[in-house]
């Protein structure tokens, strides 16, 4: 049994959902970072024993949100002592563009865990970029890095593209596999 956590930050609800749907597929723990960038003392301590933490954040001006990125610089505390050394790591970005910088978070998620030392897990899917493809299609975004996702800027929560939620299902089940057979 893997134990898999989802530290997300959402402002407006949109990369909320996108983090339901990675933690679906990789039956994984939810936790939310608050509006004022805080998780609590038993958050940090379930991300102390976990075996994959996978970071969500919104694209913001082109990086991950402010209160993301307070809670990157409180793991400072665990870089100390490369606490979360060799966990798999993972990451994925919601925003209104089809790109709107998204890859700036992607990276951003991936240094963090490459700071603490950790193994990140790729999208692992090809892209559908052909004329045919669709908001309906699974990585119609064409990410590899990590999971990018789309809520269009006058999408409500209900109305995030239903190929983007697929992908972040079948990015939560590779975090997972990985995450199983990296602790077997
Ligand atoms: C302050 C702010 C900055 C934003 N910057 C970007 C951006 O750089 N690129 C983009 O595509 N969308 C940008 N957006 C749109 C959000 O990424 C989009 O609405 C997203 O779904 C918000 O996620 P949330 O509901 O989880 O907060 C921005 C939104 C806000 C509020």
């Amino acid at each position: 049994m893997t134990d898999i956590i989802v530290i997300y930050h959402s402002g407006y609800g949109h990369t909320k959902v996108v983090a339901e749907h990675v933690a679906r597929g990789a039956g994984a723990t939810l936790i939310a970072i608050s509006p004022e960038g805080d998780i609590t003392e038993a958050d940090w301590a379930a991300l102390d024993k976990a075996d994959a933490i996978v970071f969500g954040s919104p694209t913001y001006m082109g990086n991950v949100s402010w209160q993301f990125k307070k809670f990157a610089d409180a793991t400072s505390k665990k870089w100390f002592t490369q606490a979360w050394k060799d966990k798999v790591f993972a990451g994925f970005t919601n925003s209104a563009s089809p790109s709107g910088d998204k890859q700036v978070s992607l990276i951003a998620l991936q240094t963090l865990a490459s700071q603490h030392g950790g193994i990140w897990v790729s999208l692992g899917l090809l892209p559908n970029n052909k004329k045919a493809a669709t908001p309906a299609d699974p990585n119609n975004l064409g990410g590899s890095v990590g999971l990018l996702a789309r809520s269009p800027a006058d999408a409500s929560v209900e109305e995030i593209h239903t190929g983007d939620l697929e992908t972040a299902e079948l990015y939560g089940a590779r975090i997972a596999a990985i995450t199983a057979r990296l602790k077997a």
